[in-house]
This record gives structure tokens, C-alpha cells and sequence, in this order.
């Protein structure tokens, strides 16, 4: 695939496939284009060229987004609303959504359940924001940085969700600069550098011959385009 923005080329021959029931993860440095095919996935911007396929169909289309998750960076669009009501309204978008209590529950919202959005943390957003991409059932869930800025406990809250959620069989693309989550999680990694996978496999066989973060240096430039 190829993204441009104006004289930027976000996405320059990008080939990468994620597998079912999987945890795939990318890394690469900022700016790589990570964001923007996340966005490509999920119907939110168009490739120039190229073919993205969702769960066997064009990205974007009416027969995907009720079958998908999508947890972005950020969400300034709610601001205003509550955190409870704005779980119960992305449930009501769903024919079998999971309960919003359970969610509320699984991810200790209930503290700031009626705290407007743009008051919350920016850890509380993330739980909101991670149960908001849950709440639909998705077969396929599009994780943006789900745990930058948690602290421990709440990053191994969403660890263990992240790793539910696979065993549950729905497959997880995410992003992370986090080496040791990328290691602790992921059952396949692409590495991404300047728009394109540069490096891709099981955290074993990129790390064969030292660590995850070794491989990721030694496969990433990290310069500005
Ligand atoms: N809407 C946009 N308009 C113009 N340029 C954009 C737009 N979205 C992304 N870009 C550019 O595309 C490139 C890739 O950005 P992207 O957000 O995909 O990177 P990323 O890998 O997700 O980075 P990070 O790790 O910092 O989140 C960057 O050079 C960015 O400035």
C-alpha cells in the first residue's frame, strides 16, 4: 500500500498480512506510518494504491465495520460525554454488544463512570477507549498504543485482556514502543520503518540473536522524511 499526505509519503509499498486468532504487533519508530494503516484498516483514510483486504473484504466496507474494534491514540471527538453514557451509546451500535457493566467491571471504571470524558485521565481515556473497542464483539480489534502512559497495574490489566481476547479467538493488531509488551504479547511482529515492514516474524526469531530492542535498532532507521 501507498498513503501520501501532500509531500509526505506515509505508507511507501507497505505488504504486511495479520493472522486469525493472533496477536500481531507493529513496532517502528515515530512517524513510520503505523497510525495511518491502522487508519487505512479501519475505513478512516484511503490508500492511494495498493489493496487492503479486512477480513476478506475491501477495508472500509459496510459488511467490516460491524466486525471490528479500533482503539485509537486518542478520541477528542467525546469530549463532553460522560464515560458510562458513552460506552451505553457505542453498545447501542451494536446488534449483540457485550455488557457495558461487565466492561465497567473487567476494566475498574466504575470510580469515574460519571466523570465527563475530557476530565478523565489519560489513563482512565485508555480504559474507556479499550472497552469502547471491546464492547462490539469485534472478530478483529485494532489496538493504537493501548498501554502508553498506564501505569504497571493498569498495563497488566490490558495485557491480560489483550491476551483474553486472543484466546477468545478474535485476532489483535497493535502498536507499541514498548519492547517488553511487544515480547510479552505478540505472536507475530512486523517492524516498520519509513513506511514500509522492514524485518517480520515471531519475537524469537527476531531476537535470535539478542533482544527484541537490538532487533527493532538494528531494522529501523527512526530518520524523518
Ligand atoms: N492527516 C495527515 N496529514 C498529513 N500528514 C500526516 C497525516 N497523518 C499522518 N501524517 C504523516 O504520515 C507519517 C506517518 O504518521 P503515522 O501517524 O502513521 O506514524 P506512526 O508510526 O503512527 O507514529 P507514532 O509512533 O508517533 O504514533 C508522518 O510523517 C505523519 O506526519
Amino acid at each position: 500500500m501507498t498513503v501520501t499526505f501532500g509531500q509526505t509519503t506515509a505508507l511507501d509499498g507497505l505488504t504486511l498480512s495479520a493472522a486469525d486468532g493472533r496477536i500481531t504487533a507493529l513496532l517502528g519508530p515515530n512517524g513510520a506510518g503505523k497510525t495511518t494503516f491502522i487508519r487505512c484498516c479501519t475505513g478512516l483514510a484511503e490508500p492511494n494504491s495498493g489493496t487492503l483486504r479486512v477480513l476478506g473484504m475491501p477495508a472500509g466496507s459496510p459488511g467490516v465495520l460491524p466486525r471490528i474494534g479500533l482503539m485509537p491514540q486518542s478520541t477528542g471527538a467525546w469530549s463532553g460525554i460522560r464515560a458510562g453514557e458513552l460506552l451505553r451509546y457505542l453498545a447501542s451500535l451494536y446488534a449483540n454488544p457485550q455488557p457495558v457493566d461487565d466492561l465497567i467491571d473487567l476494566l475498574g471504571i466504575a470510580p469515574f463512570v460519571s466523570t465527563p470524558y475530557r476530565r478523565l485521565s489519560g489513563g482512565q481515556q485508555q480504559a474507556v477507549n479499550l472497552a469502547g473497542a471491546l464492547i462490539g464483539r469485534p472478530e478483529l480489534v485494532f489496538l493504537d498504543e493501548p498501554t502508553a502512559g498506564l501505569d504497571p497495574r493498569a498495563r497488566r490489566l490490558t495485557w491480560d485482556l489483550v491476551t483474553a481476547a486472543r484466546d477468545a479467538g478474535v485476532a489483535v493488531l497493535l502498536t507499541t514502543h514498548d519492547m517488553v509488551e511487544a515480547a510479552q504479547l505478540a505472536d507475530h511482529v512486523h517492524i516498520i520503518d519509513g513506511g514500509r515492514v522492514t524485518a517480520s516474524g515471531t519475537v524469537a526469531e527476531l531476537a535470535v540473536d539478542d533482544s527484541l530492542e537490538t532487533a527493532y535498532l538494528r531494522h529501523t532507521t527512526g530518520a524523518a522524511r
